[in-house]
């Protein structure tokens, strides 16, 4: 897990990291740029024929940008070097660099106000390293018209943040001048922005570069904000047991289906029985019966009364996981149902899809969510249940209070699904691609997390490991038959793999 970090955290974990490796600032600078280095020449070796053009400026970031201009140049690469000083005062770093690349005749030039006429050909590429995290107001002036003129450029990577773009809050930042990188290579800890729907043209493609900040002054900051990674999940996997039968492997229930929206009931069905529950109920409408006992013959039917949709639901004392939603539909009796189902159980839901809506529809039954369901809304299910945001930063405020409120756990979908809990942490999920956006992809997520819970992980557990192994599956699917064929159904096949890949 790592933690996300705004510029004055990130500003002080180098200081201390300077201090307990006894590093000058200098000697950090180089570390961190000769990592840079490494994983350019590496990770982008196609651009060895291409002019690559590094514009700094002159804080830190541009010290950045100057140190990786003098090893790319040592390596042979092509490069020209630009500076501007949008400071009347350069930073420490910078002006010692500059020194070096002067004594070592690289030619550099500086951009100002009268000058800034730039020749970048198509194939060229763009290292942006003019602000960093040291952004601290919307970028104006000429400064502003040069990264104008940078995103006429095909290939741009930005070194730390695409500058003009802060770490983590950008509702007072107008955004009017601000590199679209192709790439962003971040400094080691990862920023709140680049988790953010808004921000995703500037930034690119993203990767963590890590430079030997000390573990323990990360460790010392504190955050609400964690990016969950793969090697977290291990830790909470429950070990197989030998003397385990159907009746310990946990008993799970999913309210699902309706006429026409059987589908999403398969799907969630057979994602469960992936996921190592014990025994599966599925309470379905009479319409769903020969359906489900074809399509899914592991699992056992309760049938409603009613031929078309679920409109009574009994006892669920005997479960331990309990999924509500796929394909479930809105009708008047459904929602009677659910509040009836509200009133009822004492064990934590989860809670998807039609039955998010039906929530939404009625904000009164808010408060008889037990406490510690887990709740699965993509972006538009949320709008339903806590009104219209202004910004991403607003949207995870919504999302913390929401998840207070009702005192369980939402998983936000979309890229990096943001789990967020009852007492307001974030996790970002690190698994998951574009290919899993097709329908069903989000019943699959269901049927994982009723499973989970059914076997006895908590809810929190269950959140992060359900979260980690459905974007692992798209993952893997991704891989081994691309992202345009793979759908729900790929999920289901590849979910296997996830689970023994986490396991590993
Ligand atoms: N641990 C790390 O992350 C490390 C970071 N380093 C680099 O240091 C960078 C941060 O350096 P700095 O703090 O010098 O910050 P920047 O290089 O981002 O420069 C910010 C400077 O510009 C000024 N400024 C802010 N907004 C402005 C605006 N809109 N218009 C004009 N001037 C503005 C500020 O007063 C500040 O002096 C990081 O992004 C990274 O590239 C590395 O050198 C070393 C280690
Ligand atoms: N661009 C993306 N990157 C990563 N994961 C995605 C992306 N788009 C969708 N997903 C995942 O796919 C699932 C889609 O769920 P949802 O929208 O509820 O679909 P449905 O209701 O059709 O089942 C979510 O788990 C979401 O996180
Ligand atoms: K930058």
């Amino acid at each position: 897990m790592k933690k996300v970090l705004s510029s004055s955290a990130i500003r002080r974990v180098d200081k201390k990291t300077m201090e307990r490796l006894s590093l000058s600032s200098l000697q950090l600078m180089e570390i961190a740029a000769f990592n840079l280095f490494q994983f350019f020449c590496s990770h982008f070796q196609f651009y060895q024929t291409s002019t690559i053009h590094i514009f700094c400026g002159n804080g830190n970031n541009g010290g950045d940008g100057l140190v990786l201009a003098r090893m790319l140049f040592k390596a042979k690469w092509k490069v020209k070097v630009y500076y501007l000083r949008f400071s009347s005062k350069d930073s420490n770093e910078f002006a010692a660099n500059l020194n070096q690349l002067n004594e070592m005749k690289i030619p550099i030039e500086e951009l100002n106000e009268n000058r800034f006429d730039l020749s970048i050909q198509q194939s060229d590429v763009v290292i942006d390293a003019l602000f960093g995290s040291g952004l601290n107001r919307s970028v104006q002036g000429f400064v502003g018209k040069v990264i104008d003129i940078l995103n006429q450029s095909e290939h741009i990577v930005a070194i730390d943040i695409p500058s003009g773009l802060m770490a983590a809050d950008n509702r007072n930042n107008s955004l009017e001048h601000v590199i679209k990188a192709t790439a962003t290579l971040s400094i080691q800890v990862p920023k709140l922005c680049l988790f953010q729907p808004t921000y995703a043209e500037c930034i690119g493609e993203w990767h963590l570069i890590d430079i030997g900040l000390d573990h323990m002054a990360l460790e010392e900051e504190q955050t609400p904000y964690y990016f969950l990674e793969r090697s977290d999940i291990k830790k909470l996997i429950k070990p197989s047991r030998t003397f385990a039968h159907k009746g310990t492997n946990g008993h799970g229930l999913l309210i699902s289906g309706s006429f026409g929206m059987m589908g999403a009931a398969v799907l969630s069905a057979n994602a469960a029985l992936r996921s190592g529950v014990g025994l599966l109920s599925i309470h379905t409408p009479k319409c769903g019966v020969e359906i489900l006992q074809q399509a899914v013959p592991q699992a056992m039917v309760e049938v409603d009364i009613h031929q078309y949709f679920t409109t009574c639901i009994q006892s669920v004392e005997q479960y331990k996981g309990i999924g509500i939603g796929p394909g479930l539909g809105q009708a008047e009796n459904t929602q009677k149902a659910i509040h009836h189902l509200l009133q009822l159980v004492i064990q934590p839901l989860v809670i998807d899809a039609d039955a998010l809506n039906i929530l939404a529809s009625h904000q009164d039954w808010l408060s008889l969510i037990p406490t510690g369901s887990i709740l699965t809304p993509h972006p538009g299910e949320f709008k339903r249940l806590v009104g219209e945001w202004n910004s991403d930063e607003e949207k995870l405020e919504k999302l913390k209070e929401f998840c207070g409120k009702v005192k369980s756990y939402v998983i936000l979908k979309g890229a990096f699904s943001c789990l967020c809990t009852p007492e307001g942490l974030f996790y970002f999920n690190s698994t998951g691609n574009e290919g899993m956006a097709k329908g069903g992809s989000g019943d699959v997520l269901t049927g994982i997390l009723t499973a989970l819970l059914a076997q006895g992980y908590t809810s929190e557990s269950a959140a992060m490991f359900g979260m980690m192994v459905h974007g692992l599956a798209g993952d893997i699917a991704a891989e081994s038959i691309g992202k345009v064929s793979m759908n729900a159904l790929d999920l289901i096949e590849f979910l296997p793999h996830a689970f023994m890949q986490l396991n590993d």
